[in-house]
């Protein structure tokens, strides 16, 4: 077994009465794409910061690449693009980016940085006169210029627009394909779930759930059926659960959505039941069933 990018052993963080970070224990492959996800104060930026050696557990153990994060951080081995993490005042973009290329022991070249970070077409602009997707850019340039094992992402598209997203992530696809670990903590499902091999759910600064998109979605259960139709007793079909109504719309929660389709046409006469529709839960639904029992 090669040594995880990552591990937490029963990690605790506290700040005085509060606990941020509670017995959370957590193994990272090398080469795993990982989404923390969690509601405002859940723990994530408390263990990101954990894990880049910013702040330190009160119990437990953090491990990165086998060795402690101070270590892992002074080998080069993490890099981080922070929240709002500030850029260096008034100086050319690239002036910035060569500044920093010369500190590092075996950085990325600066082509393949400005390449892989999308910035070459305000190299010549001012730090303070960057847009807020800009300024991500130059953030993510300087986190993946000491080519490190571990990329941390701390919530890094907030305050973009669509088409910055969807640069950001091309480029973010871009760095892991040579098999690089990156975690990223975000409130934004739709990216857990795009991006990320696996997705661990945090609230109140314990782990609530840790899967695949797919499976975080299967904890709220089944599909759901909704059309428009008469107002029978639908729990006596076949793999129903739940019979509510939403408007005009009937809504039944499934076990078997197939035995219960079959069920509600055999149920029904021709022609009143109408606009069928079948979903799937979607990961928002996963994550506040998720929030609110946990
Ligand atoms: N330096 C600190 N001093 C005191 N309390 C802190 C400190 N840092 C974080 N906390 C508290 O710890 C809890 C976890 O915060 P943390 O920032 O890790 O959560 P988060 O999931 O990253 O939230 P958000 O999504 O809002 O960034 C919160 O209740 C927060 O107020």
């Amino acid at each position: 077994m090669s040594t995880p990018a990552i591990r937490l052993d029963s990690v605790t963080k506290r700040y005085g009465d509060l606990t941020a970070v509670d017995d959370l224990t957590l193994e990272v492959p090398a080469g795993q794409v990982l989404a923390l996800l969690g509601p405002n104060g859940a723990g994530k930026s408390t263990t990101t910061e954990m894990i880049l050696s910013i702040t330190k557990p009160d119990g437990g153990a953090v491990r990165v690449f086998g060795r402690s994060p101070t270590e892992a951080l002074r080998r080069g081995d993490t890099g981080a693009m922070l929240q709002n993490g500030a850029l260096l005042w008034d100086t050319k973009v690239g002036r910035l980016l060569r500044g920093m290329h010369s500190l590092h022991h075996h950085p990325l070249s600066l082509d393949e940085v400005i390449e892989l970070a999308d910035v070459r077409s305000f190299l010549r602009t001012n730090t303070n006169k960057l847009s807020g997707g800009q300024a991500q850019r130059v953030r993510f340039a300087l986190a993946i210029m000491p080519d490190p094992r571990l990329l941390i992402l701390d919530e890094p598209t907030v305050g973009m627009d669509v088409e910055s997203r969807r640069r950001f992530w091309a480029s973010m696809r871009a760095f892991t394909l040579t098999g690089r670990t990156v975690v990223f903590a975000t409130h934004y499902l739709d990216e857990a779930d795009e991006f990320a091999d696996r997705i661990v759910v945090l609230d109140g600064g314990r782990l609530i759930a840790d899967g695949t998109g797919a499976e975080i979605r299967g904890v709220v259960g089944g599909r759901q059926i909704t059309f428009t139709g008469p107002d029978l007793d639908y729990l006596t079909l076949p793999g129903v659960v739940e019979s509510t109504v939403d408007g005009d719309r009937r809504v039944l929660t499934c076990t078997d959505s197939d035995a219960a389709l079959r069920g509600l046409f055999d149920l029904t006469e021709t022609g009143t039941v109408r606009d069928v529709e079948v979903h799937s839960p979607s990961l928002e639904d996963a994550f506040l069933t998720l929030t609110k029992v946990a």
